[in-house]
């Protein structure tokens, strides 16, 4: 049994002390049941984009039981709004492999999510329909629930100021000229991968911030590198191990394209400034945010990788940076206009006080 798990008498207590209305939970699957004999509403709170979840975990997927194969998973489920966003088959295979994950306890993961899903009263989800388009009313559908959306909730604007060292840094380049590569706090690359970055981004020949962890098995980054790149990028490129500021680098005027790997966080932060996206997904909803992006939005420009090995290579990252940042290209046209339309949109207070407002509205219908 997980420690979440273990927290359910506790939470029994509380529940009984405060006599909420309702709870909103995520992986907590005994949450609903808990709730229900306590006479309280429940709702799956997810932060996990409904795109996920509609082409993951929808009941149309249920019929297959566990035994999914990948050729499944590289389909779309049925009735899914939008047949273009689908999985290659390495990443239907990284799917089949964490599908079957235990989470501590003998509930698996994505059956964890989806007892939750189907036995709480509400769904809810952290996203908007500029956004996610039909993909919240498809899992609703599909679950047979009511589906409130919180809006995007775009994170304010930070109080605080970029270090001396990245602003002077970011300030030598003019505006819109340089790369700010990241991929959130849990993404380590294999070494190969992470020289096929770095090869592309020093192939870009424009000025990156590359934040990365060392990849696996390498003590430091330095003896990760590729042989002479320090060198040949010399006053045009950093290669940073440790946090830094994000959300101030991604305001920072210079910054002129963003690759990341498609965090919910991230890319939330990032749609609310001016660089221009490029998508390079490592894992689960990451993969979904890009296609969402590149596909559903055409908002940014995804890493081709291989359909099998699902590696990219230093050709690829430079095309996608070049495609992104191009003016002249017919693609980087319709991407950096798409950019700039749906920034003004997530920009305005009057959206996410709108979303609030209606969550809280159905709120009160679902209670009654
Ligand atoms: C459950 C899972 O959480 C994951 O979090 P992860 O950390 O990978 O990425 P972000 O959501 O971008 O979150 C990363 C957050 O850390 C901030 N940051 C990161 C590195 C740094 O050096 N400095 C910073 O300020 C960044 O600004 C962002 O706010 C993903 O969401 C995934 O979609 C979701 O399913």
């Amino acid at each position: 049994m997980t420690a979440m798990d273990r927290t359910e008498s506790a939470i029994e207590v509380l529940l009984r002390d405060l006599k909420p209305n309702i709870v909103l939970f995520d992986f907590t699957y005994w949450m609903p049941r808990l709730a229900s004999r306590l006479g309280i509403k429940s709702m799956y709170y997810c932060v996990v984009s409904s795109v996920t979840i509609g082409y993951i975990m929808s009941p149309a997927r249920r019929e297959s039981g566990n035994n999914l194969t990948e050729a499944d998973l590289m389909q779309p489920p049925l009735g899914f709004p939008d047949s273009q966003i689908k999985l290659k088959s390495h990443e239907a295979r990284g799917y089949i492999t964490r599908r079957v994950m235990k989470f501590g306890s003998d509930v698996m993961f994505c059956d964890r999510i989806y007892l939750g899903m189907s036995q709480c009263d509400a769904l809810g989800f952290r996203t908007c329909r500029e956004i996610e388009g039909p993909y919240p009313d498809y899992v609703g559908n599909q679950f047979g629930k009511p589906v409130l959306l919180s809006g995007p909730v775009i994170p304010e604007p930070n109080p605080s100021t970029l270090d001396e060292k990245w602003s002077e840094w970011f300030g030598e380049f003019k505006a819109n000229s340089v790369i700010y590569c990241a991929f959130g706090s849990e993404c380590t690359l294999e070494k190969d991968q992470f020289e096929e970055l770095l090869l592309g981004l020093e192939l870009t020949g424009i000025p990156f911030l590359a934040v990365l962890r060392p990849p696996a098995g390498y003590e430091s980054i330095e003896l990760a590198l590729p042989e002479g790149f320090q060198e040949r990028i010399r006053g045009r490129g950093i290669v940073h191990v440790g946090w830094v500021q994000q959300q101030l680098i991604l305001e920072h005027p210079s910054v002129g394209c963003f690759i990341t790997h498609c965090g919910s966080g991230s890319l939330s932060e990032a749609l609310i400034n001016k660089c221009q996206l490029v998508l390079l997904p490592h894992v689960g909803d990451h993969i979904f945010q890009a296609r969402t992006m590149s596909l559903h939005l055409k908002v940014g420009v995804e890493v081709e990788k291989g359909e099998e090995d699902g590696l990219f290579t230093k050709e690829t990252v430079f095309k996608a940076v070049r495609t992104a940042m191009d003016e002249d290209s017919e693609v980087g046209r319709v991407v950096q206009a798409n950019r700039a339309a749906l920034r003004e949109l997530l920009s305005s207070k009057s959206l996410e006080s709108s979303y609030i407002d209606s969550f809280n509205e159905q709120l009160q219908v679902l209670l009654g």
